[in-house]
């Protein structure tokens, strides 16, 4: 089945149906295009999962909730006590006789340990649950942490949980203290897909697991990817090329879902998705169960521990049949992996890479580690969900944040024609392509994915001289940190040279120290984070070489859902044009070449070609090997890899 009509369509239309237009009345395009230039927070509106038409309702209980933080209605200032007795204190202080005065004095004493007592206690925001859910919970999060500061508890009846929005804090849980913590309420969310893989493991079973899954992220690995990258950015160039000789709007956040899934089906397990032309029961597959893990993170009643409810509820019974299929689809990609590593017959040396297939499956069953097939299964199922959504929802963000922004765009293009033209970058380009990379560490401030962390204190601990119990749930409103007008100059505005000089390290938590975590930090730090750039960054440097993007005249405005990762609420619709100096930009490096300029060398590789060459058996190991070792150790170093810490 041809799927371009699933995300390349006229404007106006998603999927074939007429597109719920949401544009305030009497806001002209003129004037929504001057909002998106003058500040992008302003045309953010938000929405939950499967809600639309309820905008209305939800943008009041946001309005309500703004409201009644100003009155003060959700603080806990003060004792309780002492507030309750001070009414007695002042009648028993008007006793002329004497006995009442004492009374009054006596409780005076003791109210003023109690508010000694309560300042030392953590804010409190109490509330109603209802004015969180119905809008993604991190912009509730940050009013309250704009009243409240770095650390708070926000309580709903019985439930509760410290929010945590400041650097050091952060640092705490998850670097110096984070054996601490554990996954906590992920790891019970995610149970049903994850199991025991790495995101939700704790643990000995985490430290097992990371100490098998890192090693197969090698240099070698890293550079055969690259070539994969490079490969599935044409394929797509192949579908916009498409799209923008028929006139027609692409939604780019569908778009870069396929993108990533069909790096991440060859990368994790050499599974061929071509998601990006074809569809089938598998990607339907995985589609049904990435959508449930994002409704039971959001979900407030987990009506699913109930068993018979998994076969009644018909969403429910479809998520049963979805997982079924992905995990018969694992085994015999299993089984057809283990088939392979006993006929070639390699040693297992240190950066094994199979020429035949360089998946991070083939590095597991080749290293011989004995291992059930379940835990195998719940390694690949959490690789290609951490894999996956968030690199296309870093990717679909970019792209939202530089489709106004020309000066952005033409300094990208200055980059990418000077350092490869054409050409797929190697691994070596990417060192060079400084300023693409800080618009991709930009966007992932402004957007960060997943923007909390969940974290649980597995003892109890002190934290910025709050006392915490053992259980206590916390969220590390990453979301927060990344906005916050305390912390950064400007958060709102994109603006890729905030980070300091291109020349100087890329920025990461480290560097940072805390208040930027594109891939969280300390020991549960994310294994793909160079993966992830480097795919972010060949597929922002090859499309903009080839194509100007601009928002669809009549697309609505771009707003924001979360699941875990944050997604569009109605997509993010662009019009693709060839880049109009294209064929001139091309002489020029052709002339240039000519000369005897190699470094300007130009092979123009066609998609189809490529796309030719990648489904005839995945990437030229060869070459990419040789890029590895080509790679100096400086290179890692100016990643910030060099001390290992990517491993
Ligand atoms: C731009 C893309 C990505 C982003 C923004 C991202 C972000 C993150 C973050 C923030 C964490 C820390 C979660 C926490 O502390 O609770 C994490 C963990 C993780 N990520 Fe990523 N990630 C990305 C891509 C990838 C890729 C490509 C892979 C695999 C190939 C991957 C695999 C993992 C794994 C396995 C963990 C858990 C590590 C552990 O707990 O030991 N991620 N990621």
């Amino acid at each position: 089945m041809d799927t371009s009509a699933l995300f390349v369509q006229k404007p106006g239309h998603i999927s074939g149906q007429p597109v719920h237009r949401k544009k305030p009345a009497g806001l002209s395009q003129r004037s929504r295009r001057l909002q998106t230039s003058q500040g992008r927070q302003e045309r953010l509106v938000v929405a939950a999962i499967g809600s639309e038409g309820k905008d209305k309702a939800k943008l009041k209980l946001g309005e309500n909730l703004d409201d009644r933080i100003m009155s003060g209605e959700f603080s806990d200032v003060g004792s309780t006590k002492e507030r309750l007795t001070r009414p007695l204190r002042k009648l028993l202080a008007q006793d002329p006789i004497g006995p009442g005065r004492v009374l009054a004095l006596a409780l005076a004493r003791v109210g003023q340990r109690w508010r000694t007592a309560a300042a030392r206690r953590m804010p409190v925001a109490r509330g109603d649950i209802r004015e969180i859910i119905g809008q993604p919970v991190f912009i509730p999060l940050f009013k309250l942490y704009q009243v409240y500061g770095g650390i708070f508890k926000l309580s709903f009846g019985p439930k509760n949980f410290v929010v945590v929005s400041d650097p050091q804090i952060t640092k705490q849980i998850l670097l110096t203290n984070a054996g601490a913590h554990s996954k906590g309420l992920l790891s019970e969310i995610l149970d049903f897909v994850m199991g025991t893989g790495l995101i939700p493991a704790d643990g000995q079973i985490w430290r097992s697991r990371r100490r098998a899954i890192v090693p197969s992220l090698h240099k070698k690995y890293i550079a055969a990817m690259v070539e994969l990258f490079g490969d599935c950015a044409l394929r797509g160039t192949a579908v916009l090329e498409r799209a923008a000789a028929e006139g027609k709007a692409v939604e780019m956040e569908n778009f870069f879902s396929r993108f990533a899934l069909d790096i991440i089906g060859k990368a994790v397990f050499n599974y061929e998705f071509d998601s990006l032309t074809t569809d089938d029961p598998v990607i339907q597959a995985v589609y049904t169960t990435l959508r449930e893990a994002e409704y039971r993170s959001t979900a407030f009643i987990p009506y699913w521990n109930i068993k018979p409810l998994l076969y009644l509820v018909p969403r429910q019974r479809r998520c049963l049949e979805a997982l079924q299929i992905i995990s018969d689809t694992l085994d015999e990609l299993i089984a057809k992996c283990k088939r392979l590593v006993e006929e070639e017959d390699e040693e297992f040396v240190e950066e094994f890479l199979s020429q035949a297939d360089p998946s991070i499956l083939h590095f597991l069953v080749a290293s011989g580690e004995e291992i059930t097939s379940k835990q195998l299964r719940d390694d690949l199922m959490t690789l290609l969900i951490a894999g996956h959504e968030t690199t296309a929802a870093v990717l679909t963000w970019t792209f939202s944040c530089i489709a106004d922004r020309p000066d952005v765009v033409a300094r990208i293009r200055e980059e990418v024609d000077r350092v490869i033209g054409d050409r797929k970058p190697g691994i070596e380009d990417i060192r060079n392509l400084r300023f693409t990379a800080r618009c991709i560490a930009e966007s992932q401030r402004l957007y960060p994915q997943p923007p909390v962390l969940i974290r649980r204190s597995l003892e109890p601990d002190t934290l910025a001289g709050f006392e915490i119990q053992e259980g206590q749930d916390i969220f590390i409103a990453t979301w927060n940190l990344h906005r916050s007008p305390q912390l950064w100059d400007r958060p709102d505005e994109f603006d890729p040279d905030r980070f300091g000089p291109l020349e100087g390290p890329a920025p990461n938590e480290v560097t940072e120290d805390f208040k930027y975590l594109p891939f969280g930090g300390g020991k549960r730090k994310c294994i793909g984070d160079q993966f992830a750039i480097f795919e972010s960054v060949t597929a922002l440097a090859m499309l903009v070489r080839r194509f100007d993007f601009a928002f669809a005249p009549d697309a609505p405005p771009v707003s924001m859902t979360t699941g875990a990762t944050i997604h569009t609420t109605n997509g993010l619709w662009l019009c693709p044009k060839p880049r109009a100096d294209l064929e001139e930009v091309r002489q020029r490096e052709a002339a240039a070449a000519q000369g005897g300029n190699s470094a300007a060398a130009v092979a123009h590789e066609e998609p189809a070609a490529a796309g030719a060459a990648s489904s005839a058996g995945g990437c030229p190991l060869q070459t990419a090997a040789a890029a590895a070792a080509a790679v100096s150790a400086s290179f890692w170093a100016a990643w910030g890899w060099a001390d290992g810490s990517w491993m």
